[in-house]
C-alpha cells in the first residue's frame, strides 16, 4: 500500500443549479485506483478535486492530512494532474526544453539540468528526441512528455484524466506499460476497461454518486451491465 491517502467527505457539488456530485465519501489509499462512468457522470469533477482545481460547495477532500481547501498549493505539489490532451500540457517548444522547465525549480545550474532532462528523456522512452519539437511527437509520445515532465517534479500520487483517449493500441499499451512501473499512487478515468483490468480497486461513478466501489472484476462486470 502507498503512504499517500485521498479522503472524501461527504462531498457534493453543483454547476449552477445542476447537482454534479453528491454523497461522495471514499477513502482512497491503494496503489492503483480507476474510475469508470458514463459521459457527464461526475468523473472529472471528481479527480480535479484531488488537487484542488474544483473545490467541492459541502463535504471536505484531503490529501496525505491536508484539506485542499486550505492547503491547495502544498497539495498540489502532492499530486500530479496529467489531462486527455497532452497539448494542454506541453509548453516549452523543444522537448527536452519542456523537462528543462518542471526541472528549473530544483535544479539551478543549467548544464545538470539539461544532463537530468536527457536521462528523464531515456527514462520515458524518448531518447533520440530531445531537441525534436513538442508539436511534431506522435500522440502518444506527447502523452509521454506530458507524463514525464509532471512526474519529474516528484508528486506522490498521480491523477490521469482518460490518458489514453487519443493513443493508439500500440501507444495505449505503452502507456499502460509506464504507468505499472510508477512507484506512485496511480487515479486513472478511463473509458478504456482493459487499461484498468490489473488495478487494486476501481469505482464505478453513476449520476455524480458512486454506485459500485470493488476489484476491477466485479466493479467492470457491475459497469457493463449498467451500460448495457
Ligand atoms: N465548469 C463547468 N461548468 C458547468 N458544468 C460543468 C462544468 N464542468 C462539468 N460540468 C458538467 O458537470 C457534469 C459532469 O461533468 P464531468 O466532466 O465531471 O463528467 P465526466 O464523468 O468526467 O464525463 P466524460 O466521461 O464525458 O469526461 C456534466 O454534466 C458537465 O456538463
Amino acid at each position: 500500500m502507498p503512504d499517500t491517502s485521498i479522503v472524501f467527505d461527504g462531498v457534493e457539488h453543483s454547476f449552477g443549479d445542476r447537482r454534479v456530485l453528491s454523497g461522495i465519501s471514499l477513502e482512497l489509499t491503494q496503489r492503483r485506483i480507476g474510475i469508470v462512468g458514463a459521459n457527464g457522470s461526475g468523473k472529472s469533477t471528481l479527480a480535479r478535486m484531488i488537487n484542488g482545481l474544483i473545490i467541492p460547495d459541502r463535504g471536505a477532500v484531503t490529501v496525505n492530512g491536508l484539506d485542499v481547501r486550505k492547503n491547495k498549493r502544498a497539495v498540489r505539489r502532492d499530486v500530479g494532474f496529467i489531462f486527455s490532451d497532452p497539448d494542454r500540457q506541453i509548453i516549452m517548444p523543444t522537448v527536452a526544453e519542456d523537462i528543462e522547465l518542471s526541472l528549473s525549480r530544483t535544479i539551478k545550474d543549467k548544464t545538470e539540468r539539461k544532463t537530468r532532462a536527457l536521462s528523464v528523456l531515456s527514462e520515458f522512452g524518448l531518447d533520440g528526441h530531445a531537441d525534436q519539437p513538442a508539436h511534431q511527437l506522435s500522440g502518444g509520445q506527447k502523452q509521454l512528455l506530458a507524463l514525464a515532465s509532471v512526474m519529474v517534479l516528484g508528486p506522490s500520487i498521480l491523477v490521469a484524466d482518460e490518458p489514453t483517449t487519443m493513443l493508439d493500441l500500440r501507444n495505449s499499451l505503452m502507456l499502460r506499460e509506464t504507468f505499472a512501473g510508477l512507484g506512485e499512487q496511480l487515479i486513472v478515468l478511463s473509458h478504456d476497461l482493459d487499461f484498468l483490468t490489473d488495478y487494486d480497486r476501481v469505482l464505478v461513478i453513476d449520476d455524480g454518486q458512486v454506485v459500485a466501489d470493488d476489484e476491477p472484476g466485479p466493479a467492470l462486470a457491475f459497469y457493463r451491465r449498467a451500460m448495457a
